[in-house]
């Protein structure tokens, strides 16, 4: 018998894209299929210029595909919308706001006919305080540091309570340590709200320390998957004892065999 839970929450179905430019035209994705669960974290890794951005462009409804389908809960998806909210490495807050503002504006923007203005209130400060950034909520976005307003830009994404969740490289300009913070922030919000995240990365520890699953793309042009590996490892996750653990280790060197023998990157000359 066939249930609800049997269908895939979100498919990428035979998705190809290509661009033309100049009367050119050039294949950056080639038949990428990919099922993704409801509360899965999901990381796609692969060198620069791959076609990761791309990938995550056309489930965010920000790109249309050329051939194939993507699917969210078997809804073709070709546009926008709040179910698939996007944070980019380098934020994109509106800096004639305040960080409350900021948060503000995208819950209005889903709320508004839903929630009461007290609601709204709530809910704004209660994303902000997920991501500890409640005392910071008169500041500007010049006056507080880049992980700060990496942590705003992930409290207005998850305060429009989108279905999924697509993350950019969202740590990618921050210094080690700032990181580090921010994937445990990310790692224990993603346990207590279980949502479905995808996240670009070219960090092969970030990835096998958040992941359920991590997506190996090939090198482009005409970039597909090159391989799926099912990071085995229980949760919660501590770094310091991943750090150590022989899953943890046999995944990242599975990761970095792929990038840098199998698939390894070759500048154009
Ligand atoms: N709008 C566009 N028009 C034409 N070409 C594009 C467009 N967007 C992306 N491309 C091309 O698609 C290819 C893949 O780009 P994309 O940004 O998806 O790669 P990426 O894997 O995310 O790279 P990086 O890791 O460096 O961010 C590149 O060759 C890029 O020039």
């Amino acid at each position: 018998m066939t249930t609800a839970s049997d269908k895939p929450y979100l498919k990428l179905d035979h998705v190809g894209k290509s661009f033309t430019r100049a009367g050119v035209t050039s294949e950056v994705l080639k038949d990428v299929s990919l099922t993704i669960d409801r509360n899965e974290f999901v990381s796609i890794i692969g060198h620069s210029g791959c076609g990761k951005s791309t990938l995550l462009n056309l489930v965010a409804g920000l790109t249309q595909v050329s051939t194939g389908a993507v699917l969210l809960e078997e809804r073709e998806v070709n546009s926008p919308g709040p179910d698939r909210a996007v944070v980019f490495q380098n934020h994109s807050l509106l800096p004639w706001l305040s960080v409350y503002a900021n948060v503000r504006l995208g819950v209005d923007k889903v709320f508004g006919s839903k929630k009461t203005r007290a609601e709204r209130h709530d809910w704004t400060m209660h994303n902000l305080e997920l991501v500890q950034m409640a005392h910071a909520k008169d500041k500007r976005p010049s006056e507080i540091s880049g992980g700060m307003k990496q942590r705003v830009g992930i409290a207005r994404a998850l305060a429009m309570e989108p279905k999924v969740l697509l993350l950019d490289e969202p740590f990618g300009a921050l210094d080690a340590l700032t990181r580090a913070h921010l994937q445990d922030s990310l790692m224990q919000i993603h346990a207590s709200l279980g949502n479905t995240v995808i996240m670009i990365t070219h960090d092969v520890d970030e990835a096998v320390l958040l992941s359920d699953r991590i997506v190996m793309m090939t090198n482009g042009p005409s970039a597909r998957i090159g391989e799926v590996l099912t990071v085995e490892l229980p949760r919660p996750r501590k770094r310091l004892e991943m750090a150590a653990h022989p899953t943890y280790l046999k995944a990242r060197e599975s990761v970095l065999r792929f990038l840098y023998e199998r698939h390894r990157f070759v500048e154009a000359a």
